[in-house]
């Protein structure tokens, strides 16, 4: 009976360890098999791979590491593999690619996040989403004269914030902000807020949280299975993200209980949220529709917030180069007066009158590069770029910032220097198509004109009545500090003088 007993036992412990083996095999053969099919890269640690080894400066990391490993290369990064695209030749190509179109399955910050916004979808959802967004958009006014006079209205309050001071040293970031993103509230909500309202005040807590703390490769993006752990023990602001947004969130659902009551007698769309309850009730039957109230919420919060604090930091850098270059700041107000004098309001309509200042704007855009790694993609087929396999699910990163500052293709990129953006006889400014500050290709940002717009009316409207300045003996630094967008690392209070 023991000899049986043991026999069976010997047996079981076989049979174990056999299976061990089984499992250990057939991890290390797909792990090879992984490898293999991926681009170079460097090792990381199990589980978490190369994340907690990647710089504070992740732009300039990465790039580095492409000068190591080359201009395609990879790494684990958390759960995930991640593929970094260097150089203009590839992600001139990736952003053709219609198999690096998909986002990771997540949402930009789990946890944190429940539901998806469009921003965070694939496929199908991801271009309806998208395409009614951008209809409903265009009908409310994106493009049209009526929303180029409601920023032109915004501004003249803004200038009128900064009158008050009377050459007063001004903070200035919080008051770009809160003006800019009424812009983007006119298009989302149909209003636009007062600068004390208390939702806005949150709104901007959410702001500087997010600009202060949210890293590109950030843990809660990268290692999704942990973060609830993460939020309970309250690391990395996130528990602090979690309040912030359910507030948010709860003034969104106040929002669309207002545009509810007023669509009763039918739907007139004057704003994005308008239009979705439209497309939301035209769809009600259809099965698996992702027109429903958590998306509305999510993709008017994305609009929000990528339309508010995108305009307002390139804000901020373009009067940190208009101070630290005095002489570009004489000759944008000297075309200024050339073309719209300094008491009209600019429009849009201007700007092919005002070369050298959009040459200005464009070597600001290339020059601190705000958005210097594009939102992450993720690979919805096995497909290649050049030579380089990119395997089916792995993320995939373009590196902007390497084409911006790549010496082959601007002559000294770290010079700021407006001028190489003029054709030869200095009458117009040339965007070549390797300026991809708003990405390229299908998923480009849908923003971009609207950005222009906004970029151009406040650069003019406040040189027209302002010389601006920091405070005396203050220098002016050009350094970089990278979250998820690159912020100047100081921004000095600024004197605007009056120029009569
Ligand atoms: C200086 C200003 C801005 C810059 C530099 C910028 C840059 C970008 C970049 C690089 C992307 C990633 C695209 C990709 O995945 O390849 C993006 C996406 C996006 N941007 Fe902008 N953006 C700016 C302003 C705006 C504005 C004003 C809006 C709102 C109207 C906006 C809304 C969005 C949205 C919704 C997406 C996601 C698009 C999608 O996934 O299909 N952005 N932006």
């Amino acid at each position: 009976m023991f000899s049986t007993f043991s026999k069976v036992n010997s047996f079981l412990i076989k049979f174990f360890y056999g299976l061990v083996a089984l499992f250990l095999g057939n991890y290390v053969i797909k792990f090879v098999q992984r490898v293999r099919k991926l681009p170079p890269g460097p090792w990381g640690l199990p589980f978490v791979g190369y994340l907690p080894f990647i710089r504070q400066d992740e732009y300039n990391h990465v790039t580095q590491l492409a000068a190591k490993y080359g201009p395609v290369f990879s790494f684990k990064c958390g759960q995930f593999d991640v593929i970094v695209i260097n150089q203009w030749k590839f992600i001139k190509e990736a952003l053709a690619n219609e198999h690096l179109l998909g986002r990771p399955k997540a949402t930009f910050i789990p946890g944190v996040m429940e539901h998806s916004s469009f921003a965070e979808m694939s496929g199908e959802p991801w271009k309806q989403q998208r395409r009614i967004a951008l209809t409903t958009l265009r009908d409310v006014g994106l493009g049209k004269s009526e929303m180029e006079d409601s920023i032109s209205d915004e501004i003249k309050s803004f200038i009128e914030v900064i009158k008050s001071y009377e050459g007063e040293p001004i903070s200035i970031s919080n008051k770009l902000s809160l003006s800019v993103s009424n812009n983007i509230s006119t298009l989302i909500f149909g209003h636009k807020y007062a600068y004390d309202d208390p939702v806005i005040l949150v709104l901007e807590k959410l702001r500087v949280l997010t600009n202060d703390t949210l890293r590109y490769f950030n843990v809660a993006a990268f290692l999704p299975t942990i973060v609830s752990l993460i939020i309970k023990l309250n690391l990395f602001s996130l528990s602090n993200f979690k309040e912030l947004f359910k507030k948010f969130e709860s003034h969104l659902d106040d929002e669309i209980d207002e545009h509810r009551k007023k669509d009763n007698n039918g739907y007139e769309i004057n704003d994005y949220i308008d239009g979705f309850l439209n497309e939301m009730s035209k769809r009600q039957n259809e099965k698996d529709s992702t027109f429903n109230i958590n998306t509305l919420k999510r993709n008017a919060a994305t609009f929000y917030g990528a339309g508010s604090d995108t305009i307002a930091n390139t804000l901020e850098w373009i009067m940190i180069y208009l101070v630290k270059y005095p002489e570009y700041q004489e000759r944008i107000r000297d075309e200024i007066k050339q073309t719209i004098g300094l008491n009209r309001q600019p429009e849009n309509v201007d700007r092919k009158e005002m070369p050298f200042t959009m040459a200005f704007l464009y070597e600001s855009l290339r020059f601190n590069s705000l958005v210097p790694l594009n939102l992450l993609r993720r690979a919805t087929e096995d497909t290649k770029v050049g030579e380089y396999s990119i395997p089916k699910d792995s993320l995939v990163t373009f590196n902007f910032w390497s084409v911006h500052h790549d010496p082959n293709l601007w002559d000294n990129p770290e010079l700021f220097k407006p001028e190489r953006f003029l054709n030869e006889d200095k009458s117009k400014a040339i965007k070549p198509p390797y300026l991809v500050s708003f990405s390229g290709g299908k998923r480009v940002c849908p923003g971009e004109s609207f950005a222009y717009l906004q970029l151009f009316l406040y650069l003019v409207s406040i040189l027209q009545p302002f010389e601006i300045s920091a405070e005396t003996g203050k220098d002016i630094s050009l350094e970089r500090v990278q979250k998820f967008l690159i912020r100047p690392k100081i921004l000095p209070d600024f004197i605007f003088k009056n120029i009569d």
